[in-house]
C-alpha cells in the first residue's frame, strides 16, 4: 500500500507520523460487499481534502469509518496519532474530537437554533452555559445567522439549517471536520451559501475531509482532491492535476460525465 502520498507534508501542531488523519489500509464490508478495499489516506493540519467519485465508491462509507459509526474490518485509522480503531476505544470521546456534518441537517426542531447548536458543547464537553452560548451566538453572527439564533429549525430554510448544523459542528473547535454530501439534499439555489460558509473555515486553517458532487467547489476550494472508485483510492492530486490531467481512465470517464455547476 502507498506509504507516501501527495500534498501530505505534516505542518505544525500535526503528529509526525500521520498529521490529524491517517487511513492505513481501511477495509469495509458489508456481507460479501467489499466496500473499502484498502484506503491509505493521510490529512495534514488546515489541509481541505475533497473525496469524489461515482455514486457507490464508497465516500460515505470512508466518512463513516472515520466517525466510528461503521467499524472498520482491517486496517487502522489514526486521529492526531491515536488509534480510533482499537477495540477498547471510547468512542463517544473520539466523536467528541471530530465535527460532523452530514446530507441532513438532523437538528432538534423543538430545540432553538442557539441550544441545538450548543447542545454537544455543553453535555459532552461540559462547557459553561454562558461560554458556549456566547461562542454560539459569536459564530452564529460571524455566519450570517446572527438575528435566527432564537428561532426554531422549521423557520429556517434548507441552507440556513445547514449552515447552523456547520456552526454546531465547529462550536468545539474539532481536530478535524468531516462534511459528507452536505449540499445534496438542497435547492440548488441554497448551496452557493453553505459553500461560503466552508471556504471561510479553510481560511481560518480548519483541517476537512469533504466528500461531495460540487466539482467547480471541490475545484475551487481543495488542497488536494481524492477520486474514489469501486472502493479504492484510484488517484488524488491537486486539483489542476486531477481535473485538468487526470491519468487513469476511470477518472477521466467520470469527469466526462459528471455536470459543473
Ligand atoms: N449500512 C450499509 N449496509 C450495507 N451496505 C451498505 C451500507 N452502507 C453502504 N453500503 C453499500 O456500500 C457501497 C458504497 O456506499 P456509499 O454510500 O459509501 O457510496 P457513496 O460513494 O457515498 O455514494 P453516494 O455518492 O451515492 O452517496 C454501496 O454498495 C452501498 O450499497
Amino acid at each position: 500500500m502507498s506509504a507516501v502520498e501527495p500534498g501530505n507534508v505534516p505542518t505544525s501542531g500535526s503528529t509526525a507520523t500521520g498529521g490529524v488523519l491517517e487511513l492505513q489500509d481501511v477495509h469495509k464490508l458489508f456481507g460479501d460487499n467489499h466496500v473499502l478495499k484498502g484506503i491509505d489516506l493521510r490529512i495534514a493540519k488546515h489541509e481541505v481534502v475533497v473525496v469524489i467519485g461515482a455514486s457507490g465508491s464508497g465516500k460515505s462509507t470512508l466518512m463513516r469509518t472515520i466517525n466510528l459509526i461503521e467499524r472498520v474490518d482491517d486496517g487502522r485509522i489514526l486521529l492526531s496519532g491515536d488509534d480510533i480503531t482499537e477495540p477498547r476505544i471510547n468512542v463517544d470521546r473520539v466523536r467528541s474530537r471530530i465535527g460532523v456534518v452530514f446530507q441532513h441537517f438532523n437538528l432538534f426542531p423543538h430545540m432553538k437554533v442557539i441550544d441545538n447548536v450548543t447542545l454537544a458543547a455543553r453535555k459532552v464537553h461540559k462547557m459553561p452555559a454562558a461560554e458556549a452560548r456566547a461562542k454560539g451566538v459569536d459564530l452564529l453572527t460571524r455566519f450570517g445567522l446572527g438575528d435566527k439564533v432564537d428561532e426554531y429549525p422549521d423557520r429556517l430554510s434548507g441552507g440556513q439549517q445547514q449552515r447552523v448544523a456547520i456552526v454546531r459542528a465547529i462550536l468545539t473547535d474539532p481536530e478535524l471536520l468531516l462534511l459528507d454530501e452536505i449540499t445534496s439534499a438542497l435547492d440548488p439555489m441554497l448551496v452557493g451559501e453553505v459553500l461560503d460558509l466552508v471556504r471561510s473555515l479553510k481560511e481560518q486553517g480548519s483541517t476537512i475531509l469533504m466528500a461531495t458532487h460540487e466539482m467547480s467547489f471541490a475545484r475551487s476550494v481543495a488542497d488536494r482532491v481524492v477520486f474514489m472508485h469501486q472502493g479504492r483510492i484510484l488517484e488524488q492530486g491537486s486539483p489542476e492535476q486531477l481535473f485538468g490531467a487526470p491519468r487513469e481512465d476511470a477518472t477521466k470517464e467520470f469527469l466526462a460525465r459528471v455536470t459543473y455547476r
